[in-house]
């Protein structure tokens, strides 16, 4: 995505990178503070936070050089990492002609401007990497307003920050060599044009969206949403239960717009599965707030599967994140008016033999829990069995007559639905039963 205001404001290395032909040479850091992370044993380990974040440099296509983490004592408000090691960084960028230092946490727009000076190389930071990689993936009309939405969204929160912090500073004006504040009023404002200009181009699509929504409800399915951490393996179990070709890869956020496929269970009845975009840690609320219009397909499932990667070391706090997303969307799992949600513990074949024992007794004890495999399709069967069983508890009861002439209405309710009850009078049988609400309403007619 480039600067398409044209008005020269800092664009934070955004566009950057798809404007050079040979791949960029790139640096991943992964600062943190030593003591916080002994403190906290729930946090995820920094070596795991730095194996995440060169996934997602990856998946902007770039050669990454090397991945180190930093390790802190206390973050510097000027530069976030000591002076040592940007010193160290600037010999490394020189001696192996790096062109761009990804740093896995968020910078303030001075320490970014700071960094950039002392290393001689360009820096962005997680956010603005995760903006860069979704400018990539929206191919639809909708995914790219809500990035490009996203992106003016952080940019205009940026030219706040910065000029507080420098009013703050006030003495030195221009002591970082930033924009004076008449120069930011007027960047603010192209922003903020901006910004009404794409809100109104979106609620036109999402008008548009919405229609074809009430369109779909008219062929009346229950929708199956598929929600989990980006990598956890919705699009392969997608398309192992679809038979669909969705691009599946080892590659953070390969899938962004959501995408929708009808399939019949084993008991006959119809869903719409959707596989969705993947939900990261720190995942910025601008960008929740941008994909809200997509995920609303979630809000409005009548089943949420949760898929999850059991093999990864970070599984439980992985889940914690994807839950807190879904909160901030307004899922409350377990809340009554909520729609239910399972578990699907996938990448099963991938654990060793003891894990895989004990993952097997721990979801034998839970009705909503499923270990599977979306690869090797085992468990996803049961998996399939598991969302019949749930939506036939959304099954209308019913208690009906049937005179005994009327042998086809017999023979289909005994075909078609669970009979709870049935007794013989002289008029006829009389059956109470679970039945589909669609099917019932279709047979009555
Ligand atoms: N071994 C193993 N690998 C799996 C399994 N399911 C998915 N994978 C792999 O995990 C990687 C990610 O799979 P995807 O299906 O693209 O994951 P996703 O959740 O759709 O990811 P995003 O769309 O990026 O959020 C791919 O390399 C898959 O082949 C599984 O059950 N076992
Ligand atoms: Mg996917």
């Amino acid at each position: 995505m480039s600067d398409q205001s044209g008005s020269g404001w800092s664009t934070d290395g955004l566009g950057y990178l798809q404007n050079k032909v040979e791949r960029q040479r790139v640096l991943v850091i992964h600062p943190f503070e030593q003591d916080h992370s002994a403190a906290s044993a729930a946090a995820r380990s920094p070596s795991a936070r730095l194996e995440e974040a060169v996934g997602l440099a990856e998946a902007i296509n770039v050669e990454i050089v090397e991945a180190s983490l930093a390790p802190l004592r206390r973050i510097k408000p000027a530069t976030f990492i000591g002076p040592g090691r940007v010193d160290e960084l600037r010999l490394q960028v020189e001696a192996e002609e790096i062109d761009l230092v990804i740093f896995d946490c968020e910078l303030s727009p001075i320490q970014q401007r700071n960094l950039e000076r002392g290393i001689k190389a360009k820096v962005i930071d997680r956010t603005a990497l995760i903006l860069e990689i979704f400018g990539d993936r929206a191919n639809t009309k909708e995914g790219e307003l809500q990035v490009e939405l996203a992106h003016l969204v952080y940019q205009k929160s940026r030219l706040v920050r910065s000029w507080t912090h420098l009013e703050r500073q006030r003495g030195g004006s221009g002591f970082m060599g930033g924009p004076g504040e008449t120069q930011i009023e007027s960047d603010r404002r192209i922003i903020t044009d901006r910004i009404t200009k794409i809100r109104r181009q979106l609620e036109q699509v999402t008008r548009t969206r919405t229609l074809h929504r009430a369109r779909r409800q008219k062929a009346p399915y229950p929708v199956v949403a598929l929600v989990g951490y980006t990598n956890a393996g919705k699009s392969t179990l997608f398309n192992r239960v679809t038979d669909a070709e969705v691009l599946a890869e080892d590659m953070l956020f390969a899938t962004l717009d959501p995408t929708m496929r009808r399939i019949d269970l084993p008991s006959g009845r119809t869903i719409i599965l959707s596989d969705t975009v993947g939900f990261i840690s720190e995942l910025p609320t601008t960008l929740v707030a941008a994909f809200r219009a997509t995920l609303e397909e979630v809000l409005e499932a009548d089943v949420i599967v949760h898929v999850r990667d059991a093999s990864h070391e970070d599984t439980e706090i992985q889940k914690q994140d994807v839950e807190g997303v879904l909160r901030e969307l307004g899922v409350e799992i377990g809340a009554e008016d909520s729609a239910p949600v399972l578990e699907a513990m996938n990448k099963a074949d991938l654990l060793g033999a003891e894990e895989f024992e004990a993952l097997t007794t721990y979801c034998e004890r839970y009705q909503d829990k499923i270990l599977l495999s979306g690869l090797t399709g085992e468990g996803c069967d049961d998996l399939i069995a598991e969302l019949d069983r749930l939506l036939s508890e959304k099954n209308l009861i019913e208690t009906v007559l049937v005179p005994y002439e009327d042998g086809a209405t017999q023979a289909w309710i005994r075909a078609n639905t669970k009979i709870l009850d049935e007794s013989a009078s002289e008029d006829g049988m009389t059956f109470t039963i679970s039945v589909d609400p669609i099917a019932w309403g279709r047979f009555r007619k």
